[in-house]
């Protein structure tokens, strides 16, 4: 029996404030759940939930058969893993997306514009048309962007613990650094970049733009490992730009092949969007133009978008393949290669798409490009794969610890049992009130079920996770910057760069399954100065593994351990030594013999995918 079909579907949209239709007739969260009252009030079964939308959706909208066969890992790039259709029957009632086949709110495809590149293979055209036949067409057009200086200079405040980030130990590794700059006038930008960079509130570069910036410019390769929110986009966007617009770079759209000089991955919609929402910002009023290319969205306006000229390409690793292989985009002119996130970028599941990239008819070799890493978490033996993509003489910048957490984030845990922690979040949510929170599950089905328990509960939620539409995936996450919904459930799949101001509180309703990945989440808040409070459920059956890992991230960061934890720890795994030494510093560069690992107590492999596999681009 397929999952979905166990315990109904939820496939959760936005709850609207308080305004929900009558409580469904059973307390408890299931039975409520299968007979909870729609918007209207009214009792039905499954109808408890129609969102905004307003339509009914009758029926269960639950998964088609067919979970998914011979899928390998998470990337758009493959192909093998064709989700068999979920949708199924029920419909949602009107508000469905164009492109939408077989009702099934919430569940559908992943388009057949998202993993048609994997054959980047001189037959590519003709496979993609047979799945044509397969699967309906992605037709989703996102909203135009305002023009408005406001709109594009938008941004939140550094907080009170930014001019902190002084005090943080830097280590450059490898030969002949150039030498950090201290100030932005230092960086030698030019007059429409340097005001770019005012109007978007910076005064003054964090390390690891006051270190990576001099380096990008120099025309070394970087690899950056710096704490979350602390600017490694800008750390590599200012350079690039810089030096697009001192080569006199501008973008044409007479041509029906684009050739970016730069190209920017990520392994989310979401973070490549903000990324070239920013990289958009920086080169406000220039001729280097941005594009973005991405999952979810027709590749039609894409394309269209990217004809009209390109100089920096930022793309999710599916769609930029995809691109790629129809001709649209040629590599010749590539002098920038960037992976943010890189070591997500180059674990398991990606790795394949990278490969593919670099090897693209076109791409430079890398001696002849040069390629930039970024990531709070760098475990050792990504970074040995990474070296394959690099110089050899590559600079190492470790901005504090390398995988440590945000010292500006205070660390909380609840020991708590699988089948206490939606009572226990009701209680943690009562305390956040109306601030911004953001609840991480492991699972979509997770992420639903507990979307719509908060719904039930009156507490204004949506949720964002690879099964949900991108419209619903905008959707989710422009009612949560609004705080029309103060609360996101979400997946991994918003675990890693999303910059969302103010968000007070992040939750870990389940404990990710490696330490990287929730450094990561509990870095959604306290960024930029400003600080954040991470909560997790710590349940002793399932997340043992994990003990001592978090002992030392918390002694790392220098919080407080609770003493059940070391307890926990130390019982549970044996006498392997780990320290608890309040460093402030720890150079990890995987080239320094014997010095790795001693960073976050990472004594686990390097992180895998998430638990189930995700849409992540
Ligand atoms: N020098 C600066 N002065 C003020 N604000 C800055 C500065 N640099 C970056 N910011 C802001 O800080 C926030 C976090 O930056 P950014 O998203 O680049 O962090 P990050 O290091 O990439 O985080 P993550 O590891 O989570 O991806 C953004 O809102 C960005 O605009």
């Amino acid at each position: 029996m397929d999952e979905w079909e166990e315990e109904p579907s939820a496939a959760v949209t936005c709850i609207s404030n308080g305004d929900r239709g009558g409580r469904g007739r059973g307390r408890g969260f299931k039975s409520s759940f299968s007979s909870g009252g729609d918007q209207n009030g009214n009792d039905g079964e499954n109808s408890f939930y129609t969102g905004e939308e307003g339509g009914g959706f009758g029926g269960r909208g639950r998964r088609g058969g067919g979970r998914g066969f011979g899928r390998t890992d998470q990337s758009e790039a493959n192909n093998n893993g064709f989700r068999g259709g979920r949708g199924g029957r029920g419909g949602f009632g009107k508000g469905g997306f164009e492109g939408g086949k077989g009702g099934g709110f919430g569940g559908g495809y992943r388009g057949e514009d998202e993993d048609v590149f994997s054959q980047v293979d001189g037959k590519g055209q003709e496979k993609k048309d047979e799945k044509d036949g397969e699967r309906p067409r992605v037709t989703y057009i996102p909203p135009t962007l305002p023009e408005d200086e406001d709109s594009i200079f938008s941004h939140y405040e550094s907080g009170i613990n930014f001019d902190k980030y002084d005090e943080i130990l830097v280590d450059v590794s490898g030969t002949n650094p150039p030498l950090a700059i201290m100030t932005f006038e230092e960086a030698a930008l030019c007059e429409t970049l340097k005001k770019n960079v005012s109007k978007s509130g910076y005064v003054k570069p964090t390390p690891v733009q006051k270190h990576g910036i001099p380096i990008i410019s120099a025309g070394r390769d970087l690899m950056a490992c710096a704490q979350t929110g602390s600017g490694k986009t800008a750390a590599f966007l200012l350079p690039i730009l810089q030096q697009l617009m001192a080569a006199g770079a501008a973008a044409s759209s007479f041509s029906e092949l684009q050739e970016p000089e730069a190209i920017i991955v990520a392994p989310t919609r979401e973070l490549i969007n903000q990324i070239y929402m920013e990289a958009r910002k920086f080169a406000h009023g220039t001729c280097v133009r941005p594009v973005v290319v991405y999952g979810g969205v027709s590749t039609g306006y894409q394309i269209r978008e990217l004809l009209k000229g390109c100089n920096v390409l930022c793309g999710t690793p599916g769609r930029l393949l995809d691109v790629i292989g129809r001709g649209k985009v040629g590599l010749n002119k590539v002098r920038y290669l960037v992976l943010d996130e890189a070591d997500r970028m180059l674990d398991m599941g990606f790795e394949p798409d990278m490969r593919r990239l670099v090897g693209s008819p076109g791409m430079p070799a890398r001696e002849n490009r040069q390629t930039l890493l970024f990531s709070a978490t760098f475990p050792e033996d990504i970074q040995r794969l990474a070296a394959d993509f690099l110089r050899t003489d590559y600079l190492f910048v470790a901005v504090g610890i390398v995988g440590g957490a945000c010292s500006d984030v205070e660390q909380t845990f609840i020991q708590v049992a699988k089948y206490g922690k939606r009572e226990q979040l009701i209680d943690v949510l009562k305390t956040t009130g109306s601030e911004r929170t953001m609840v991480f599950v492991e699972t979509k089905r997770q992420a639903d079920f507990i979307a719509a328990f908060l719904c039930q509960e009156k507490v204004p939620t949506t949720s964002i996770h690879g099964d949900r539409e991108q419209p619903e995936r905008e959707k989710a996450l422009a009612d949560f910057r609004s705080s029309k919904c103060p609360v996101l459930v979400a997946t991994s799949v918003a675990a890693r760069g999303l910059d969302i101001p103010d968000v007070q509180h992040v939750v870990n309703f389940d404990l990710p399954n490696n330490i990287d990945e929730y450094v990561h989440r509990i870095g959604r808040t306290g960024r930029c100065g400003n600080t954040g409070r991470a909560i997790s459920f710590f349940d002793p059956d399932v997340d043992g593994q994990l003990a001592r890992s978090l002992v030392t991230i918390l002694s790392k960061a220098q919080q407080e351990v609770p003493s059940w934890l070391e307890e926990f720890a130390f019982s549970n795994h044996g006498s392997m030594a780990f320290s608890t030494t309040k460093k402030t510093f720890t150079s990890t560069d995987s080239r320094k013999a014997g010095s790795f690992q001693s960073g976050n107590g990472n004594d686990q492999p390097a992180p895998q995918p998430a638990a189930e596999e995700e849409d992540w681009g």
